[in-house]
Order: structure tokens, then sequence, then C-alpha cells
């Protein structure tokens, strides 16, 4: 029998190939990405980033076991913070100013993929939330694994690729991983169908990011 993580992975498949071979990301390991789109994504996954934190810990609220809420708190406080780091200093280098962030729209898929989280949680339940944040771990996990061997000429784009790639990074998606098949152990059929369906919705949206940012998408 296959745990739920992989029939999860396995029913994804195609959205994630597609997203392994998206031109945003073809484009950041030649270098050819322009930096106005890598500038896009960063406002925007911004807005996704702060959201994703607030459901670690409005899901850990819902939840029992002692150390599952406790992973679920540490991302609470804003993943891990080699990625909050790394974003501060991206912002810095491409002079993206509090007022800018301020002014900017939020993008119709950004828009849909954290609403499709918080959907999860408050219509469905805490283990299918599990569900819809784990691609976010799991893809940018796979794609720093399979972009670090080329890397990027841009630094940048570069920093980016090794933030996905650490230790840290893939010890969280490890334990994220784990989580969700600990979860999907004791739910009933429909349940676990539900979990699989938020997983490749998410996975969706995820590659529809790249889009949003590739076309710079606008309501
Ligand atoms: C949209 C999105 N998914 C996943 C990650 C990885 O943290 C991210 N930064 N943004």
């Amino acid at each position: 029998m296959s745990t739920i993580t992989q029939q999860m992975r396995h029913q994804a498949e195609p959205l994630w190939q597609a997203s392994f071979n998206h031109p945003f990301i073809k484009e950041l390991v030649t270098g050819k990405l322009p930096m106005t789109e890598f500038r896009y994504y960063l406002k925007q996954d911004r807005f996704y980033l702060q959201n994703f934190a607030t459901l670690h810990g409005k899901i850990a609220e819902q939840l029992t076991d002692p150390a599952i809420k406790q992973f679920l708190y540490a991302g609470a406080t804003g993943l891990d913070d080699s990625e909050k780091e790394v974003r501060i200093e991206f912002f810095q280098q491409l002079a993206i100013t509090p007022a800018e962030i301020k002014q900017t729209q939020i993008a119709p898929n950004a828009y849909n993929y954290v609403s499709h989280m918080y959907h999860e949680l408050y219509v469905g339940s805490p283990r299918r939330a599990c569900a819809a944040l784990l691609p976010c771990y799991w893809l940018y996990n796979d794609l720093g694994k399979q972009l670090i061997s080329n890397g990027s000429p841009v630094k940048l784009y570069q920093e980016f690729i090794e933030t996905y790639n650490s230790p840290e990074f893939t010890e969280a998606t490890n334990t994220m991983i784990a989580i969700v098949d600990q979860l999907g152990k004791d739910a009933d059929p429909d349940e676990k169908a539900a979990m699989i369906t938020a997983f490749v919705r998410s996975s969706y949206f995820e590659l529809h990011f790249w889009e949003m940012a590739y076309e710079e998408q606008k309501w």
C-alpha cells in the first residue's frame, strides 16, 4: 500500500512536470528571466507567504498532536528563517519599498491560491488544510534539488534556488510529508480523497503562480 503522500504526488505528477518545465523556471536557470517578472513574483509571493504563515497557526490551533502543533506554530512565525532572510535581502537589492508593496494589487492566482487554503481549513478540516500546505514545501524542495546542479548565472536567482535546497528546508519538507502521512492514517476514505484533492488543487495553483508572474497577470 502506498502512503497518502505518494498517492498525492502521483496524482499531481502532470502539474508538477508542468511546473518543472515552465518558462519561468527554465529562464531562472538560464538567467534569461526578466528581472521585472522576478520582482512581480516576489511581491505576489510576499502576500502568499504571509498568509501561508498565518494558516500554520490557525491549523495548529485545531490539532491536538503536540509534535504537529509545535512544527506548525514554528512555521507560523515565518517559515524557516533562511527563506525570510533571503527575501528581505532580495527586497533591499531590488529596491522594493513598503510603499510599493502597499500599492501592489493581489493578482488573481495568488488570491485564489490563498483562498483555497483558507477554504480547506474552514469549510474542510485541519487535515485537508495540511494537505493543501504540502505542495508549497515539497514542490519547491524538489525544484531546489533539481536546479542546484545547474544553478543560475544570475546571483539573485542562484540564491533563490539555494534557499530551497538547504538542509533546513529539506528537513521541514520531510517533516511536513510525515505529518500529512500521519494525519491521513486515521482519516476515513472520503476525508482521504478530500486531502488528495486539496493537494492536487494546490499543485495547480503552484503551476499557475509561475504563469501569473510570467505574464504579469492582472484582474
Ligand atoms: C507560491 C509559493 N509556493 C511555495 C513557496 C515555498 O516557500 C513559496 N515561496 N511560494
